[in-house]
C-alpha cells in the first residue's frame, strides 16, 4: 500500500490555527476483575506535539487510548484526564478531541470531497463559499486532490489506497477543529514509505494547526519515530519511559542500556520492554530505573519531568479556558444535510434497498410462475391464492435478514460520527426514518407489480390499497430489523434473532396451525406479530369484489351457491368424467363471490373471512412496527450515547 506524495501540510491552510492547549493525564489506572491493566500513568502533551505511545503487544496501549476516548468496556477507570484542567466528559469530548480509528470506516459510495462536504455541512454554519473553501483546503492540504472524486471504496468495491483512506478519515477529524486528535495505531497496514510520510504529515499538521496528537504505534521505524515530539514506553500497563522522542537514547545511556550503533532507538527499547522476548527481570530493571529516574528528575527545575510534574499539580487548578465551540447548525439542518446523504447512499450502494427491491421482483415473480394457475379465479385453484400470498410477503420479509447487517454496518459509523459531535442520534433516526417509508413503497411496488398483477392476476382495482398494506408490513418487519442490528455489536447474532421472530411470524400467521389450537403462552404470538395481519387483508382486498368460475349462485343450497356437475372445477361447461381422481374435487367448492370464497377457505384458515378488517389490520401492522422502532430508536441513543467515566483516584495504592 502506498500513498500519494505531496500530501505535505501547508503553513498557509485555511483551517486555522488552535489556541494553546494542555492535554494532562495523570496516575491512569485500569482493572478488569481485579487483574490491573493500567498501573498509575501519567504524562501531558501541549498543542503542536505528537506524544507517541509505544510498546510490545499486550502493553496496554489500546486501553488507554479507550480511556482517552472514553470508550466503553468492562471494568473500571480511575485517574485524572483534563484539556485546560478540565476533566474530561462527553461534551468536552464531543466539542474538542477527534479519534481517527484503526480501521478506516468511511461512507464506501461516497468520493472524499462528498465526504468532506457533509461532515463540514454537518458540523458548521457556513455559506456556500466558505464551505467550499474549508473543503478545498483541506483536499488539497491532505493530498487527496488526485482521489476526490473517487468512491472511497470497501473491501468489495475497488477505492482509495489505504494511505489515502486513512487521510480521509484525518480531514473529517479535522473538519471539526478539534484542538485533540486521537490515532490508534495510524501507521497499521501501510508500508514503510507511506508510514514515513503519514507521520511526517501528522508531525506538520499538529505545528501549522497547533493542535495536540496522541498516537499508540506498534512498531515505529527510525524516521518513524524521528517524527514524534513524546514518547511514551508501556510494558504490562506500566511506564518504562515517558519525555521527549529525542531524549530515549541520553535516558537509555544513563541507566546502562545504550542504543547499539545504526540501531533504531524504538526497536531497542521494545526489545527491552518485551517479556516475551529477554529475561522477565530485565523488564523490571527497566520499570524500576524509570521509576527512580522520574522521581530523582521530577525534583530538578531543570528536568523535562519537572515540568511535567508541574503540569499535573495544575489539573487541579483553573487553566486557559477552552475555545469556544463555533456554532453548529440546528436540528432541522442537520437532518436535511444526512437525508441527503443516505439518499445519495441509497441509490449507489446495492445492499439496503437496490439489492433487495431486484430480489423481492425475482422471488416474488419466481412464485407466481410456480402457481400460474393461480391466477384463474376458479374452485379448483382458490386455495392457492392463499399459499401464494404467503410466499409473496413470506420470502421478502425474510430477505430482510440483510437489512440487519446493512444497519449494523450503518450503526458503526453513526456511533462515530455521533461520538465525534457530527449530529445527534435523534437527528439520524428521524432521517433514516424520512427516507426509509418511501423505500418501503418502492419496495412493494417492485415486489407486487410484475409477479402478483402482471403474472398472477391479482385485482388491479386495489392495487394501491395493497401496496399500502404490503409496505406497512415491509415497514414493521424493516423496524424489527434495525431493532436487531444495533441490540448485538456481532451481526450474526442480530440475524438470528430476526430469523427467529420471521419464523414465529409465518408458523403463527394463522395458516400453519389454528389460532384456536395453539396453546398458551405460545398463542400470543399470534397476536403479536404482523404476517396474519397481513394474509387476512391481503386476501380480503384480492378476493372481495370478484367472481370465481365453477360455482354458481343456488338459493336452495344453505351456503347460497353451489358448483353443478357439468361445470367442471376449471370453469368450462362440459360434462364432468367421473373419475376417481376428480371425485375429490368434486368437493372443492368454495363460492361464487370472493366473499363466499373467503368464508369456505376460512372453514379451514381460521384468520381468512369475508369481513373487511382492513384499517385495523393497518394499524395493527404499524403499530408493531412503532413498537420495534421506539425500542430500535432508544437503544440506537443508548448506544450512540454509551461512554465510560473516569473515576478520581480512590486514593488506594498506585503501582507506577
Ligand atoms: N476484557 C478483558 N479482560 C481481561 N483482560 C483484558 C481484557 N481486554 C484486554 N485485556 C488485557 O489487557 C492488556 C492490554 O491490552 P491492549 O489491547 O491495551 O494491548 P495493546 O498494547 O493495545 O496490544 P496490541 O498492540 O497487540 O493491540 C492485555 O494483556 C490484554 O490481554
Amino acid at each position: 500500500m502506498t500513498i500519494e506524495e505531496g500530501g505535505h501540510f501547508s503553513k498557509d491552510n485555511e483551517l486555522g490555527k488552535r489556541s494553546d492547549s494542555t492535554f494532562t493525564f495523570s496516575n491512569c489506572r485500569y482493572v478488569i476483575k481485579e487483574k490491573e491493566i493500567l498501573k498509575g500513568l501519567s504524562g501531558t502533551v501541549k498543542s503542536g506535539e505528537v506524544l507517541a505511545i509505544v510498546g510490545p503487544s499486550g502493553a496496554g496501549k489500546t486501553m488507554l487510548m479507550n480511556m482517552f476516548s472514553l470508550t466503553p468496556g468492562p471494568g473500571k477507570r480511575e485517574g485524572r484526564v483534563t484539556l485546560n484542567s478540565q476533566d474530561l466528559n462527553l461534551k468536552i469530548f464531543r466539542s474538542h478531541f477527534s479519534v481517527v480509528p484503526q480501521q478506516d470506516n468511511h461512507w464506501a459510495y461516497l468520493t472524499p470531497r462528498e465526504a468532506i462536504t457533509m461532515a463540514t455541512e454537518l458540523q458548521h454554519q457556513y455559506s456556500h463559499d466558505e464551505k467550499m473553501h474549508i473543503v478545498d483546503s483541506l483536499i488539497e492540504n491532505m493530498g487527496l486532490s488526485s482521489c476526490k472524486d473517487t468512491k472511497v471504496g470497501n473491501q468489495f468495491i475497488q477505492g482509495l489506497s489505504g494511505g489515502q483512506k486513512r487521510r480521509l478519515s484525518l480531514a473529517i477529524a479535522l473538519v471539526k477543529k478539534p484542538s485533540v486528535i486521537l490515532l490508534d495505531e495510524p501507521t497499521s497496514g501501510l508500508d514503510a514509505a507511506a508510514a514515513t510520510s503519514i507521520m511526517t504529515f501528522f508531525k506538520d499538521l499538529a505545528l501549522n494547526l497547533n493542535v495536540i496528537i496522541v498516537a499508540t504505534i506498534h512498531q515505529p521505524s527510525t524516521k518513524v519515530y524521528n517524527g514524534f515530539d513524546l514518547a511514551m514506553v508501556l510494558t504490562g500497563g506500566k511506564a518504562a519511559y515517558f519525555g521527549p522522542a529525542a531524549f530515549l537514547g541520553d535516558y537509555l545511556e544513563k541507566i546502562d542500556r545504550a542504543i547499539p550503533k545504526n540501531s533504531n532507538p524504538a526497536e531497542h527499547v521494545l526489545d527491552l520492554v518485551n517479556r516475551e522476548f529477554v529475561d522477565p527481570k530485565e523488564v523490571d530493571y527497566m520499570i524500576e530505573s524509570w521509576m527512580a529516574y522520574r522521581d530523582r528528575e521530577s525534583n530538578n527545575p531543570d528536568s523535562y519531568l519537572h515540568s511535567v510534574a508541574q503540569e499535573i499539580a495544575k489539573q487541579d487548578g483553573d487553566g486557559n479556558p477552552l475555545p469556544e465551540p463555533e456554532p453548529a447548525p440546528g436540528a432541522v439542518s442537520n437532518i436535511l444535510t444526512l437525508i441527503k446523504r443516505h439518499a445519495v447512499l441509497t441509490f449507489r450502494d446495492p445492499v439496503l434497498y437496490l439489492g433487495r427491491a431486484a430480489a423481492f421482483l425475482m422471488t416474488c415473480t419466481f412464485f407466481s410462475i410456480v402457481y400460474l394457475k393461480a391466477r384463474d379465479r376458479t374452485q379448483r385453484h382458490a386455495p392457492y391464492k392463499v399459499f401464494l400470498f404467503m410466499w409473496h410477503i413470506g420470502v421478502p420479509t425474510a430477505l430482510g435478514v440483510v437489512a440487519v447487517i446493512a444497519y449494523n454496518l450503518e450503526h458503526l459509523s453513526i456511533k462515530r460520527e455521533v461520538k465525534q459531535g457530527q449530529y445527534s442520534p435523534t437527528s439520524y433516526v428521524i432521517a433514516n426514518s424520512i427516507l426509509q417509508l418511501p423505500m418501503m413503497f418502492v419496495l412493494s411496488i417492485m415486489a407486487l407489480s410484475i409477479g402478483g398483477y402482471c403474472v398472477s392476476n391479482y385485482h388491479i382495482d386495489v392495487y394501491g390499497q395493497m401496496i399500502v398494506l404490503y409496505a406497512a408490513t415491509l415497514w414493521s418487519f424493516e423496524s424489527m430489523a434495525q431493532l436487531f442490528a444495533v441490540q448485538f455489536p456481532n451481526p450474526l447474532l442480530g440475524m438470528l434473532q430476526y430469523m427467529n421472530l420471521w419464523f414465529a411470524s409465518f408458523l403463527f400467521c394463522g395458516i400453519m396451525v389454528p389460532e384456536a389450537d395453539v396453546p398458551w403462552p405460545m398463542k400470543m404470538f399470534n397476536y403479536i406479530l404482523p404476517l396474519k395481519y397481513f394474509l387476512k387483508s391481503a386476501m380480503h382486498t384480492d378476493l372481495h369484489q370478484t367472481t370465481f368460475s365453477g360455482a354458481i349462485l343456488d338459493a336452495e343450497d344453505p351456503r347460497g351457491f353451489s358448483c353443478p356437475r357439468n361445470v367442471t372445477l376449471d370453469g368450462a361447461v362440459e360434462a364432468v368424467k367421473e373419475k376417481a381422481s376428480e371425485s375429490h374435487n368434486s368437493l372443492a367448492c368454495y363460492g361464487f363471490y370472493g366473499d363466499q370464497v373467503l368464508d369456505s377457505l376460512g372453514v379451514t384458515y381460521r384468520s381468512i373471512k369475508s369481513k373487511d378488517t382492513y384499517a385495523e389490520d393497518i394499524l395493527i401492522i404499524l403499530a408493531i412496527g412503532i413498537f420495534f422502532k421506539i425500542m430500535g430508536t432508544m437503544m440506537t441513543i443508548h448506544s450512540c450515547s454509551a461512554t465510560m467515566s473516569i473515576s478520581k483516584p480512590s486514593g488506594k495504592k498506585t503501582t507506577k
